[in-house]
């Protein structure tokens, strides 16, 4: 017999979980199990409280059918490692497999389902195509608990609609994650420091905007620092760019000043021929960020930036990071990261709280050698904790709290 908060006695029930185990991946080998990690607790419960817990999630973006680049089985393997107890795997979400697999579950048992993005109806905007699906994936359980805080800005089927038809419960991954970013929008201690970087562009732009009003500091570095810098008419060679945001960029720039935010972006950057690829010796120069050359391309921050950074963050009592400062999955590229990172881990150790959200951030953090209880929170969401900053409604939060469903 076992209860679990917000459902009540669940031993013997069939519980669906919604995590979020999207992993890098290289081939079949995980190089940062974090986001499974921080899966475990709930599912550990559960399965402690006898329940027979279905685990349903996605990796990376197939298109919608079955794409073995994108199985979920390496990922199952490693929960079982983690949770020391054998986890069943089925080879599809909703078919005969998974079918079979959920009727084979004793209590206190735990099955993954092949990814979830395997099926067109998991991502499809069209309302009944998607409830089509969640019907399919509802009918292996008897209750859903939604703890995939990476995927709760998706309106997708195993995040949102499948919450409409089971008895639901929050997990505890996705309360602590949002106990943590309330805190950053709700009266943060100040100086409240933001760093933004990474490469999905257009993605993050949006944040700047709502960050204007609160923030005291906006540190800009990874690929973001390209369309800045073109917006503000320099080269930028062959740096990411996008080029549809330079407006937005030049509204940022001059409303941040208005404002009287510092908005930061890297006064020199390390600089290669070509995008770092596995058989090529990477060849790392220095620039002043106004002096790009058109045959290169800008893979970190500069020394003097990274070393600027680190000053601007040194009194922040509050800071949110999101996004590496370079391609720091190359060494090379890496030190713009590194500084930001140790920066944080020196706020907070001294009682400031510090806040790094992204798959890639957090992995960074990780494999450049530091360690998680250095940090006030490692999220395990980046686009989700983006966009609960934003003030977006994130529709698989508010499907939880909907009386109706
Ligand atoms: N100057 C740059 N040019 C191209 N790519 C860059 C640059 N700087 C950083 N990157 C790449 O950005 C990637 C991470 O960006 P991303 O926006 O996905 O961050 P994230 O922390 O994973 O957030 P999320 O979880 O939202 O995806 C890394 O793989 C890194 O190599
Ligand atoms: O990596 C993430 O941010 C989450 O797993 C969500 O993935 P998505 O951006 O492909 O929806």
């Amino acid at each position: 017999m076992g209860e679990y908060a917000g459902l009540g006695e669940v031993s013997g029930k069939r519980v669906l979980v919604r995590s979020d185990l999207n992993v890098p991946l290289d081939g079949t080998t995980i190089t940062d199990d974090g986001r499974i990690r921080a899966s475990v607790p709930t599912i550990k419960a559960l399965a402690d409280a006898g329940a027979r817990v279905v685990v349903t999630a996605h990796l990376g973006r197939p298109k919608g059918e079955p794409d073995p680049a994108y199985s979920l089985a390496p990922v199952a393997a490693r929960l079982g490692e983690l949770l020391g107890q054998e986890v069943a795997f089925a080879t599809d979400t909703v078919g005969s497999s998974a079918k079979e697999t959920v009727a084979a579950l004793a209590d206190g048992q735990v099955a993954v389902l092949e990814n979830v993005r395997f099926n067109a109806g998991e991502t499809s905007k069209d309302d009944a195509e998607r409830g089509a699906f969640a019907d399919e994936l509802a009918s292996l359980a008897d209750a859903f608990v939604s703890d995939g805080f990476g995927v709760v800005h998706r309106k997708q089927a195993s995040v949102y609609d499948v919450a409409q038809r089971l008895p639901h419960a929050m997990g505890a991954l996705v309360a602590t994650e949002i106990d943590v970013l309330r805190r950053l929008t709700v009266d943060p201690e100040r100086p409240y420091v933001v760093v933004l970087g990474g490469s999905k562009v257009s993605d993050k732009l949006g944040v700047i905007d709502n960050l204007l009003g609160k923030a005291d500091k906006l540190l800009i570095g990874g690929g973001m620092v390209f369309t800045f810098l073109a917006a503000q008419g320099h080269e930028v060679g062959k740096s990411l760019l996008e080029e549809d945001q330079l407006d937005t960029c030049r509204d940022y720039l001059r409303r941040a000043h208005d404002a009287g935010v510092e908005l930061l972006l890297p006064s020199d950057i390390v600089i290669d021929t070509e995008f770092p690829s596995g058989d090529r010796t990477p060849a790392p120069g220095v620039v002043p960020s106004s002096e790009i050359p058109a045959d290169a391309l800008g893979l970190d921050i500069g020394p003097d930036s990274a070393a600027h950074y680190a000053k601007a963050l040194a009194d922040a009592r509050t800071v949110f990071w999101n996004g590496p400062m370079g391609v720091f999955e190359v060494d090379a590229f890496a030190a713009g990261t590194r500084a930001v990172a140790q920066a944080l881990t020196t706020v907070s150790a001294v009682g400031g709280l510090t806040v790094v959200g992204g798959g890639d951030s957090a992995a960074a953090v990780r494999t450049l050698g530091f360690d998680e209880e250095a940090f006030g929170h490692i999220s395990t969401g980046g686009g989700a904790s983006l966009e609960y900053l934003e003030g977006k409604e994130l529709p698989g939060i508010t499907v939880l709290l909907d009386e109706g469903a």
